[in-house]
This record gives C-alpha cells, sequence and structure tokens, in this order.
C-alpha cells in the first residue's frame, strides 16, 4: 500500500493512476522536479521524443513545439536558437506561476480569455497545463460565460487566426482546401454555422470562439492532443442585421444560404473532412434548430459525428436528474414517475425529451407512459395537438391531448411537476411566482435553468434558492457562486453543462474506431456521469461531480463508451489484449500537457 503522496517512478504511476489510484507523486523526468501526480493514467512511463519538421525560431513561433524559456540549454544548441531566449531555462512550474499571476492580477474577465488565447497562440502545452491544474478558475474564462463575450467581440479582437472557415465561395474546393490544415491526424472537429451561438443568436463566423472552446476542452478536461483538433465555421452567411452593417465583421456579409444552397456547402464540407480524415468525430454545435436535426439525422448513420446541443445536452441532463433523484431520496429509476416541465422546444428542450424518455423505456416504462411525464412550453405556451400544424416532427412527439397552448406558470399550477427545467435563453424567465409554485407542489423542486451565459439564464442561483425556502436542487448551464441564506445554510449550485459529457464521449468513440455514436452510447455517458456523483457531493446539494475531477468524469464516460462501441460491434480500434483492460487503454491514449524533448524530424 503506498503512503499518502509517495513518490514513485512514472511507470508505477502510469499502473496505479490507470487502477485509479491517485495518492502518489511522480518524478517528471522532463523538468527533473518532483511534482503532484494528479489523475494521469494518461502519463507516459518514457517521454518519447517528439519529432518536428522545423527548426530555430520556426520552433518558437509554433504554439504545438513552443515551450518559451523552458527549453533547456541541450535543445536550444540541438535545434539551433541558441541566443534567442533569456540564458535562464525555467520549468512548466515556474512559467505556469508567472503567468497565473500576471492573469489573476486581471480583473475583466474577457481581457483574461484574452490573455489566455494569447498563451493558447504562443505554446499550447502551458496553455492546456494551465486549464488542466486549474479547470474551475478557467472553465468560465474560455467557455461559458466570457466565451459569449468573446464571440459577440470577436471580430473587433480578432488577431491570429485559428480553425478553418467554408463557405460558399469554397464550392467545389473544399477536398483540396483541407490540405491546407497543417496536421495530417484530425481526431475530432467542433463545427458551427454560427447560427444559435449560446443564447446570443445568430453570430455568424463569429460564432468560432465555440468550436475553439469546445476543443480546448477536449484536448484539457478529454484528453485529446492539440494537434488532433480543428475547430471549424461554416460561414453560410448571418440573418444578424448589425452584422451585416458592420465595418469590421469578418464573415460572409450576406443573408444566410438557404435551402439547397446551404445543404450543398454542408454536404461538401462532410465529404472533403472524411475524404482526408476518414475516422473523424464532427461534432455539431450551436446549429439553430430550424437545421440541428435534419443536419443530425442526415449524416448520423454513415458518419461518425454527434450534435452536443441535442444529444450530449440530453445526456448531461440525464445524468443531473438521475442524481438529483438521489438527493432527494427516491430511486433513480422513478424518473418515469415524474412530472417534467421543459421551458423550450428548441434543440436543448426536444434533445432532452429525447434522451429522459429513451432512459424512461430502458428503465421499464412504456413509449407512451415516458411520453406522457412531458410537458414541453415554447413562447406560445404547451405544445399540443392542437398545434401540431405549426411543430416539427421531433416536437410532435411530445405534443400532449390537451391544454395546447396554455402558458407556462398555468402548466406548473395545473400539472404540479417535480422537475423544471430552463433551455429558453430568455434570461429571468423563471419568476418568483412560478418558482414560488414550484415549491408549493413540491418538497424538494428540481429547477434548472441551463441557457447560456450568465445573463440568459432563465434565474440565478440566489433566486432559485431565494423563491424556494431553500428547498429546490439546482444546477444551471453557466456557473453561479455560492448562495448563503439569510439563516446561515450555504448552498453550492452544480453546473449543468454538456461539458461534463462531450469530452469524454469524442475520447471514447475516437480511441475506439467507433463508427457511429449510437443513442446508447449516450445513455452509458449519462449513466457513468451520475455514478460519478458521490453521497458527499448530493449532501451538499451538489448533483455533478466538482469541475475538478473531469478528467476523471471524462476517462469514466470514455470507458464506457468503448464498451458500448464494443457490445454493439462499432469499435475498430480495440485489440482483443486492449479489451480486458478498458481502463488502461483509454487512460494510456490521454494526452496530457508536459513538455517533451524535441528533435528534429530530418536528423531520425
Ligand atoms: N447547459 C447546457 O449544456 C446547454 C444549454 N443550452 C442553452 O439552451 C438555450 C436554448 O438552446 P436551443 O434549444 O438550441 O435554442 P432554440 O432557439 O432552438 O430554442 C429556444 C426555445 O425556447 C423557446 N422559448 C423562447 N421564449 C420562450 C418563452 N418565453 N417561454 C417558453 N419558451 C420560450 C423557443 O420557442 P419558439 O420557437 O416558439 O420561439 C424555442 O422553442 C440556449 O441559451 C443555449 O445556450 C443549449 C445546449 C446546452
Ligand atoms: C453549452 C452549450 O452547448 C450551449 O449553450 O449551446
Ligand atoms: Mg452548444
Amino acid at each position: 500500500m503506498l503512503a499518502s503522496k509517495q513518490i514513485c517512478t512514472i511507470r508505477n504511476c502510469r499502473l496505479l493512476a490507470a487502477a485509479g489510484r491517485t495518492n502518489f507523486r511522480f518524478l517528471s523526468t522532463s523538468d527533473d522536479v518532483a511534482v503532484e501526480g494528479e489523475w494521469a493514467g494518461c502519463k507516459r512511463s518514457f517521454m518519447a521524443p517528439l519529432r518536428v519538421a522545423a527548426r530555430g525560431a520556426d520552433i518558437l513561433y509554433n504554439p504545438l513545439y513552443n515551450k518559451g524559456t523552458a527549453f533547456k540549454s541541450g535543445e536550444r544548441d540541438r535545434l539551433g536558437f541558441r541566443g534567442l531566449l533569456p540564458s535562464r531555462a525555467m520549468n512548466i512550474h515556474s512559467q505556469k506561476a508567472r503567468f497565473l499571476l500576471a492573469l489573476r492580477a486581471e480583473t475583466s474577465a474577457i481581457k483574461k480569455n484574452i490573455m489566455l488565447e494569447d498563451l493558447h497562440d504562443r505554446n499550447e502545452t502551458l496553455y492546456h497545463r494551465v486549464l488542466v491544474d486549474h479547470i474551475e478558475e478557467m472553465a468560465p474564462l474560455i467557455y461559458t460565460p466570457t466565451v459569449g463575450q468573446a464571440c459577440l467581440e470577436f471580430g473587433a479582437r480578432f488577431r491570429r487566426p485559428r480553425g478553418m472557415y467554408f463557405s460558399e465561395e469554397d464550392r467545389g474546393h473544399m477536398a483540396a482546401m483541407v490540405y491546407n490544415w497543417p496536421h495530417k491526424d484530425v481526431h475530432v472537429i467542433v463545427v458551427t454555422d454560427g447560427s444559435r451561438i449560446l443564447g446570443l443568436g445568430d453570430l455568424g463566423a463569429n460564432g468560432m470562439g465555440i468550436p475553439i472552446g469546445k476543443l480546448s476542452l477536449y484536448c484539457a478536461a478529454g484528453g485529446i492532443a492539440p494537434h488532433r483538433v480543428l475547430p471549424v465555421v461554416l460561414d453560410a452567411g448571418t440573418d444578424n442585421k448589425e452584422l451585416l452593417n458592420d465595418e469590421f465583421y469578418m464573415g460572409t456579409q450576406q443573408p444566410r444560404l438557404q435551402g439547397d444552397r446551404y445543404w450543398n456547402l454542408v454536404d461538401e464540407f462532410m465529404q472533403a473532412v472524411r475524404f482526408r480524415w476518414p475516422n473523424v468525430l464532427v461534432q455539431f454545435e450551436d446549429f439553430s434548430s430550424n437545421v440541428a436535426q435534419t443536419l443530425l439525422d442526415k449524416y448520423r448513420d454513415d458518419h461518425l459525428c454527434f450534435n452536443d446541443d441535442i444529444q450530449g445536452t440530453g445526456a448531461t441532463a440525464l445524468a443531473g436528474l438521475l442524481s438529483a433523484l438521489r438527493a432527494r431520496g427516491e430511486k433513480v429509476t422513478s424518473l418515469g414517475d415524474q412530472r417534467i416541465v421543459i421551458a423550450g422546444a428548441g434543440s436543448a428542450g426536444i434533445g432532452i425529451g429525447q434522451v429522459l424518455k429513451q432512459a424512461m423505456m430502458e428503465q421499464g416504462k412504456s413509449e407512451k407512459e415516458a411520453t406522457n411525464t412531458f410537458f414541453i412550453c415554447d413562447h406560445k405556451g404547451l405544445l399540443g395537438k392542437e398545434r401540431c400544424h405549426e411543430l416539427n416532427p421531433e416536437q410532435q412527439e411530445f405534443a400532449r391531448d390537451e391544454d395546447s397552448g396554455l402558458p407556462l406558470l398555468d402548466v406548473v399550477k395545473k400539472y404540479k411537476p417535480t422537475i423544471l427545467l430552463g433551455v429558453t435563453a430568455v434570461g429571468g424567465l423563471f419568476t418568483r411566482e412560478l418558482i414560488s409554485e414550484m415549491s408549493v407542489n413540491c418538497e424538494r423542486p428540481i429547477i434548472f435553468p441551463l441557457s447560456n451565459p450568465t445573463a440568459k439564464a432563465e434565474c440565478t442561483a440566489e433566486q432559485a434558492y431565494e423563491w424556494s425556502h431553500g428547498r429546490c436542487i439546482f444546477a444551471s448551464g453557466s456557473p453561479f457562486d455560492a448562495v448563503e441564506m439569510d439563516d446561515g445554510r450555504i448552498f453550492s449550485p452544480s453546473q449543468c453543462n454538456n461539458m461534463y459529457v462531450f469530452p469524454g464521449l469524442g475520447l471514447g468513440a475516437t480511441v475506439c474506431g467507433a463508427t457511429r455514436v449510437t443513442d446508447r452510447m449516450l445513455f452509458v455517458a449519462a449513466e457513468a456521469l451520475a455514478t460519478f456523483v458521490s453521497e458527499d457531493d448530493l449532501k451538499r446539494g451538489r448533483v455533478f461531480p466538482p469541475i475538478t475531477s473531469i478528467r476523471e468524469v471524462s476517462h469514466r464516460i470514455a470507458v464506457a463508451v468503448v464498451k458500448e462501441a464494443l457490445r454493439e460491434n462499432l469499435a475498430t480500434r480495440v485489440r482483443e489484449k486492449d479489451a480486458l483492460d478498458l481502463d488502461s487503454f483509454v487512460a494510456q491514449k490521454m494526452y496530457y500537457p508536459e513538455y517533451v524533448p524535441l528533435v528534429e524530424k530530418t536528423f531520425v
């Protein structure tokens, strides 16, 4: 048995970490210093050099290779840039400390986001190390809520390109264009057309901030190496009048493509990326609801792809609700006995409905019984049969026989739900009256205002706790600080965001070479996430694990996804011996940001 924080070799660390042990320290060969060995099945037993087709200053200006002042003397000679850096060699820890000092001296979140993006552009290893080691502090800066502002100001603040853009002008050239991307082995693409960025509407090409932020999480939280990810904007124009008239807007300044012109653009893009990277996972992100489901249905059977807002959000909400039921002392199998109101019938609302319904059916409910638990509202009120002519097929599945168009508050009054979810992008929609009504009808109402960014949340954590007299179980799309009640009780709200699922789902799907992402993969991802929530978390009113354990969560989700892929005969890259120990198989594939020795390719 290891003593607490025992120092051991990297090889032992890897084995211990793969076995789920975290109470060790290890000696890093790259820095010659002892550092904490946080969860890291990903740490390699042998520091293989990275062969780079570059030399001299080109290495310093390549963010994937650059170590800045951490290049050691021998490397400076070997790679030909002695004299281009100050003499003293630092290590990643001192570099991180210096960066954090500067970052924490800044008070504006958007300026911190810019500092982080500048680091991202200079030194990816250090950037991801900062994220991995300080994910709780950094996630709100590179992701929601700050990424919303970064997208709004994308044009004005543009400095260096990252990712790829495809527009109608590129029709006929996309299969060639993908070869302009300088990395040959892309595993994950996050693509948006910018038509519904968070709850901020159509931001056109300025939506690029979202794929960049999501892919940073893929690397830091999901252990996908940075050279294996590609952020993409499909620039189909914008219907945002402000952007159409903005002299600094950098996207195509035309109204959005419609019909065949739009679908041909998407189709050529999908063919092009599959041509160069046949096994790439494509994550559709923040496509407006009028195309999101069609897009998914068009490609999901033949391509490795998923829609994060529909499927990732559904799985995350399911995990949160299973934990909330546990917190209420109810069986997780009682999901189908709840009355669930979903405010918002777009990608997220219907996606959540679909995943929850599937879970209820897995738990033994009939489809009719499962469907009957839902009351889904859009801005015209309850989805009902009388409104079927104006609903899409997915919404129609949830249309109720009665009370078509009943306003949200009246739905809550009449049907006395036990769960209220918000995915409307309407900040403040959950009023005092609505939350009080929830609390009259239910001892511990589950209230999840999931819209992003913070200003679009249907209510704040403080409001939900205050208006429910501290009885609600709360989780939100963007993070909220802890709330202290007048009676001294302190609640630390959870974040219910698809960031808990997509990195692990993507990791699992890519490491096993899955050929498709299936509904059951989403379901097992949700289960894996839910089982990560401890009794202690629940006692503190938390229904998601702390964000600090996101790499462990992703690892566990990935293992569950690989198992499911094997079960469904969809895994193409798992050898028999790997299948015997999937924990280690996945752990060993996880990228961990640390400096590795560089060696020039031509000399090897
Ligand atoms: N926490 C998380 O992980 C995630 C959060 N989200 C967030 O969810 C939100 C919605 O996303 P998405 O579904 O794609 O967006 P959509 O625009 O597709 O859907 C919004 C839905 O809300 C409805 N709505 C608008 N106003 C009201 C109202 N006053 N009362 C009831 N319903 C209303 C709309 O109805 P109508 O069509 O009639 O206008 C529509 O059905 C965004 O803020 C997004 O950031 C999304 C994905 C993940
Ligand atoms: C979290 C997310 O995917 C969204 O708000 O769109
Ligand atoms: Mg999204």
